[in-house]
């Protein structure tokens, strides 16, 4: 990490609790800032997130979000902050449906081919933006395949990539639609656009998560995807560009070691893990976790304690 004068994580030792929220602060111009689990769990805003956003930006700090979730788009993500009330704009955000169009377009994925999505409306509204064909998603979400004596189902041999991607909807239909393409396109990609275990759908418990999803096609393709969301660093390279940033100052806010805090360390950032999400403390410490971020604390409100540093300086 970079220039914070609290000592950060020991080799092979447990990171510390960030006491110095000043230092930190003070030490980079930019913070990212994972969704779910960080600023929201479901559809409920976390604890004190709308003071702690105000407060860095009225350091002058850059906010940006970061979300491995692709069911929707930058667009509807930044009507989702409106709802919570938090204003942040749609160019602040890099989301994982995003992340699969923005590859596609920068391998100048060709006019003639389309792409078969399993995922929601977020991954079709990317790729539409983007000017990219596709076919699947949700219009495929009540087909039902009903097996007769030598069926054969017919894909379409246009498709040259398969994007896969979180899906409440996914059905039979759909794992063997994609599993043709991947297997029998030549050059067909297979593109994931996370491969999380778990997901908050609710804030009661965690539900299967997007990994299931790529986990079922790489089972019948004994293919390994291309990951474009955390801890891929692609959407750090695409906003570390866009906002020409160096990545050195800036500090990666997350609630999952394996994606949110890795996504910072390839990056070459400051990381902060939060409390407030699918990590816990036991997790954290335990002996089997390697990965360990510069600092933890329990949310990001706890960031707030600059700011009292600051008013009674
Ligand atoms: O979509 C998911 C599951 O497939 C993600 O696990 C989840 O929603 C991740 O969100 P974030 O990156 O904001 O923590």
């Amino acid at each position: 990490m970079n220039c914070c004068a609290q000592v950060g994580a020991e080799a092979g030792g447990s990171a510390p609790f960030l006491t110095d929220h000043t230092t930190l602060i003070d030490s980079v111009e930019t913070f990212i800032f994972d969704c779910d689990g960080v600023i929201w769990k479901g559809d409920s805003l976390i604890d004190g997130v709308p003071e702690t956003l105000d407060m860095l930006r009225s350091m002058g700090k850059r906010l940006v979000f970061v979300t491995n979730n692709s069911t929707k788009s930058r667009k509807q993500y930044g009507k989702k902050f409106e709802s919570l009330g938090l204003s942040v704009s749609a160019e602040e955000i890099f989301a994982s449906s995003f992340a699969a169009a923005a590859y596609l377009k920068s391998m100048k994925f060709p006019t003639d081919k389309k792409v078969y999505i399993i995922g929601e409306a977020g991954i079709q509204l990317e790729l539409k933006q983007a000017g990219i064909n596709y076919i699947g998603g949700p219009e495929d979400g009540d087909k039902r395949i009903d097996l007769t004596p030598g069926q054969l189902m017919e894909h379409d041999h246009d498709v040259g990539a398969v994007v896969v991607g979180f899906d409440r909807y996914l059905n039979y239909y759909k794992l063997q639609y994609a599993t043709l393409c991947i297997r029998e396109n030549p050059g067909c990609m297979f593109i994931a656009t996370n491969c999380d275990a778990v997901i908050h759908l609710t804030d009661a418990q965690e539900w299967a998560g997007g990994g299931s999803m790529v986990g079922a096609i790489k089972g019948s393709t004994k293919k390994e995807p291309l990951v474009v969301g955390k801890p891929s660093t692609f959407m750090m390279d695409c906003l570390a560009s866009e906002f020409n940033i160096k990545t050195s100052q800036i500090c990666m806010v997350g609630d999952r070691l394996d994606t949110d805090i890795l996504f910072g360390q390839n990056g070459g950032c400051a990381t902060l893990l939060v409390l407030s999400g699918v990590t816990t403390l036991e997790t954290l410490q335990s002996s089997e976790n390697k990965i360990q971020p510069d600092f933890y604390t329990n949310k990001i409100s706890d960031l707030l304690a600059a700011k009292k540093v600051t008013t009674n300086a």
